[in-house]
């Protein structure tokens, strides 16, 4: 097995209810997005992924270690200016006052709104929020960034701009692995598509050739429905 992370056997099984049962896949080079309808256990197993939740079998294995970074549908804001929320979190992993100040004020310039960087985080609009979430994950620099729905309640224009931003993150060498159930930001932003359903993976395809011929039935009814 070559990828960075690797999912044996994964399972969740809480109250009885199994939300994720058996997946086994390794991820490897490129943006990976968790594709599925409502529902599926997309949530739940990036989480498990991300080490958030425990599974109750298999394993997550990290062959190498790499510094990780997450971002929820809702980002929770500190009640503080949007980046003092950035620099709290260089803060906590030691940076000194200057340099947490350049590195808040170079990430909040990366996403596109160094003018609110006095402005109260708690009062943005959810696009604005969810980009200085963006920022705040960038600033730590990881080797791997989650996100989970990260556009599920912007509009399109944010949507697209976070779009923009996860590419930016992409380029510069972060690793993206992200849930969606949205088709068309799947196509837009992964190279790689796993297809997940009732917590089951059913395939684990290069994005391209999934949109053209996916290789089950679920993933073509799923397609068929988002396209009406
Ligand atoms: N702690 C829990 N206990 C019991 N059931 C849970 C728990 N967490 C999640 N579930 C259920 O497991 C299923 C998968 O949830 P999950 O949030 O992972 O799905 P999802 O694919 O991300 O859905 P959506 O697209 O709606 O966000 C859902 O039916 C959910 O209600």
């Amino acid at each position: 097995m070559g990828g960075w992370l690797q999912l044996e056997n994964l399972g969740l099984t809480e109250g009885g209810v199994r939300i994720v049962a058996d997946v086994t896949l390794e991820i490897g080079a490129g943006r990976t997005a968790i594709l599925g309808p409502n529902g599926a256990g997309k949530s739940t197993l990036l989480r498990l992924m991300h080490g958030l939740l425990k599974p109750s079998a298999g394993r997550v294995a990290w062959p190498q270690p790499l510094s990780q970074g997450m971002v929820f549908q809702r980002p929770v804001m500190l009640r503080s200016s949007a980046l003092a929320n950035i620099e709290y979190g260089l803060a906590l992993r030691g940076h000194a006052p200057d340099e947490r100040r350049r590195r808040a004020q170079a990430a909040l310039e990366r996403v596109g709104l160094p003018e609110l960087a006095g402005r109260q985080a708690k009062r943005l609009s959810g696009g604005e929020q969810q980009r200085v979430a963006l920022a705040r994950a960038w600033a730590l620099e990881p080797q791997v960034l989650f996100l989970d729905e990260p556009t599920a309640s912007l509009d399109p224009l944010s949507s697209r701009e976070v779009e923009r931003i996860v590419g930016e993150i992409a380029a510069a060498g972060t690793k993206i692995v992200m849930t969606t159930h949205n088709l068309g930001q799947a196509r837009r932003m992964a190279d790689e598509i796993v297809f997940i359903e009732g917590g089951r993976l059913l395939e684990q395809t290069p994005a391209a050739e999934f949109f053209r011929q996916p290789r089950t039935d679920a993933a073509r009814e799923f397609i068929r429905e988002e396209i009406g």
